[in-house]
């Protein structure tokens, strides 16, 4: 383990260049605040301004615990001051996450800044105020037997690398569970994480009270480390500095922000004490921030990683323990045993759609059976694409109503939907890029095998079940070959192939298609209607389609919709000679019709 042997050997080496034990320790209690920020804001996308909350929280309670006598046992104090932090993420997550980008980022920039009002204001009398908590009791390991004194310098590093080894195991296993899986899906693309069967508002909620618990422990560290917990550890700067040293560092590699915490710590202590700098330091230190960002894209870790594993071709880290050897049929989720062939499968009754004065969709009534192709055409703004979002539960409907086997959908929402057993591709690929083709795979995978939620954060990803569900599907869209490629990297008709892959390996017998031979080739195009064909047995579908020879070569039913309404319905041949749907397609049918 080569982050153990770093800690091991750092006392060894580090000294030499002029980094003393307290500066080390200094570091690693940053570099462990910044696991957890790295798990939410590399691996989940979610950047928090906010983060000196927990810190602060955990650093004030451990420290009032011990100085007050209160609880006298250090790691039990620690212990509170960390789950205090987590409890106050859990409130602060549950309100800011409603919302994405920019508002979450502000909200949390705004909670951290009622924190160190309130560690000022309404609890002083605990936090000291502006002076902080002097006189934190130096810790002390009561091992039963024998007490350890943890005096400072070399004692206090080993004590705290030892948590922060501790602190790196478990944001390594998280990383690599199943739970990590769906994060990184999260940051890629969070609509289509959702639209694969994942609650990922409850995802994002975890990681928030895991990344702020990291925060407590850390703040508790500080307050011990430093026999006096500091008023500013609470402060928007403490928060933008774990923000700066994580991106120069690395973020989405666990080792970023250690790595950002050493540059970062080592020049802002060095370049004070060269006396001719005067206040330029800080400038110095702007520009090597700058300069960094600009050069490593993925920070100091990223480019170390890249380099390593170009040099010994290793692949990425989700995939390790990935079996490509187990092979098995996707499991496809069993029908209602009360359907039988033909029966309706998904129903829309009086199904609107209103933008204000636009009327999307207007009273559309449509019906899919049991193992039917049926195909919905239509010119182009006919609301085809409307349509089919309320039938997937990702548009609300305006009026009328959405049933999937007898049961009404209307509004329960997208993720519900899949998790029932319907899913959809889309017109434009919504994959998670930066995946490779197994790891996106591996997405509606685990959504089938675990839920719409699950907190197995410390589990084994890999399972030859897994495995055998994701060479399966990889293998129905005929991408094995690509298996572990990047998706980025892909042609757009593999693109086009792994969309509809993802939809399939959600197991979901009922699929909605939006578009599946939009922008392909022609060699492409008899490629992807093949691989329709071939994935008829078991499931319905329904398809909408600009390209009327497929259409009419694959469905066997086919709805047609005009400005928003429908206009007429029947087998492909009735469709072809029905005079309405010539004049709809020539533009002229209101004219003909006058
Ligand atoms: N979010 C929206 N807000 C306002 N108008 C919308 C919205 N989405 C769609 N529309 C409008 O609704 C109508 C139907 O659009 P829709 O995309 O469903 O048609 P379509 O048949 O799928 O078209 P295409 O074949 O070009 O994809 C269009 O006039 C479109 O501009």
């Amino acid at each position: 383990m080569l982050v153990g042997l770093g800690l091991l050997v750092a006392p060894f080496i580090l000294p030499a260049l002029g980094m003393s034990p307290d500066l080390l320790t200094r570091i690693l209690i940053w570099g462990l605040f910044g696991l957890g920020f790295d798990l939410l804001f590399g691996y989940t996308g979610l950047l928090s301004f906010g983060q000196a909350a927990f810190y602060g929280t955990g650093g004030f309670v451990t420290a009032y615990l011990l100085t007050d006598g209160v609880v006298p046992n250090m790691l039990l104090a620690l212990a509170i001051g960390t789950v205090a932090a987590a409890a106050m993420g859990l409130i602060i997550g549950y309100l800011t996450l409603r919302r994405t980008g920019i508002y979450f980022a502000m909200s949390t920039l705004a909670f951290g800044e009622m924190f160190y009002f309130m560690e000022n204001s309404v609890f002083k009398d605990y936090t000291g105020g502006e002076n902080g908590i002097a006189g934190v009791p130096p810790p002390e390991l009561s091992l039963g037997f024998i007490d350890i004194h943890i005096s400072s310098g070399w004692p206090m590093y080993w004590f705290v690398a030892a948590l922060f080894f501790l602190g790196y195991l478990i944001a390594r296993r998280i990383v690599r569970s199943p739970f990590g899986a769906v994060l990184k899906a999260i940051q890629g693309n969070p609509k289509r994480a959702m639209a694969l069967g994942h609650s990922i508002q409850s995802y994002k909620l975890i990681v928030f009270v895991v990344a702020a618990a990291y925060g407590g422990l850390a703040g508790g560290l500080l307050g011990l480390f430093q026999s006096y917990m500091p008023p500013d550890a609470f402060a928007l700067d403490t928060s933008a500095q774990l923000v700066i040293q994580t991106v120069m560092g690395g973020a989405g590699t666990l080792l970023g922000p250690l790595l950002g915490a050493t540059i970062w710590l080592y020049l802002y202590e060095g370049l004070q004490q060269v006396g001719s700098l005067g206040p330029y330091w800080k400038l110095i230190l702007g520009i090597v921030f700058v300069v960094l960002v600009t050069v490593f894209r993925h920070g100091v870790a990223g480019a170390l990683i890249t380099l390593f594993r170009s040099r010994k071709q290793l692949p990425g880290d989700i995939d390790d323990g990935a079996s490509t050897s187990v092979a098995g049929s996707l499991d496809i989720v069993p029908p209602l045993a009360t359907t039988r062939p033909g029966a309706p499968v998904l129903e829309a009754r009086g199904v609107s759609k209103h933008y204000g004065g636009l009327k999307a969709n207007s009273d559309i009534d449509f019906t899919l059976r049991e193992g039917e192709l049926h195909g919905v055409i239509g010119p182009n703004g006919a609301g085809k694409s409307t349509f089919f979002a309320m039938l997937a539960g990702e548009l609300p409907t305006t009026t009328g109503k959405v049933f999937f086997r007898g049961q009404e959908i209307t509004g329960i929402g997208v993720t519900s939907v899949c998790q029932l057993g319907m899913s959809k591709s889309y017109q434009i690929n919504q994959l998670f890029e930066h995946l490779t083709v197994r790891q996106n795979i591996m997405i509606p995978v685990l959504a089938r095998l675990r839920g719409r939620y699950r907190a197995d954060l410390l589990s084994n990803l890999h399972s030859d079940h897994l495995d055998s569900q994701v060479n399966a599907a990889i293998a129905l869209v005929d991408l094995g070959h690509q298996a572990d490629t990047q998706v980025s990297e892909m042609s757009y008709g593999e693109k086009r192939r792994l969309e509809i892959g993802l939809a399939l390996a959600t197991g979901a017998n009922v699929l909605l298609f939006d578009e599946p031979l939009a922008g392909l080739g022609p060699e492409e195009r008899v490629m992807v209607v093949g691989l329709l064909k071939s994935i008829r047995q078991g499931r319905s579908m329904v398809i909408v389609e600009h390209d009327m020879d497929a259409m009419f070569e694959l469905a066997e039913r086919i709805t047609v919709l005009y400005e928003g309404r429908k206009l007429t319905e029947g087998t492909p041949e009735e469709i072809r000679r029905d005079p309405s749907v010539q004049a709809a397609y020539l533009g002229g049918m209101d004219d003909e019709s006058a």
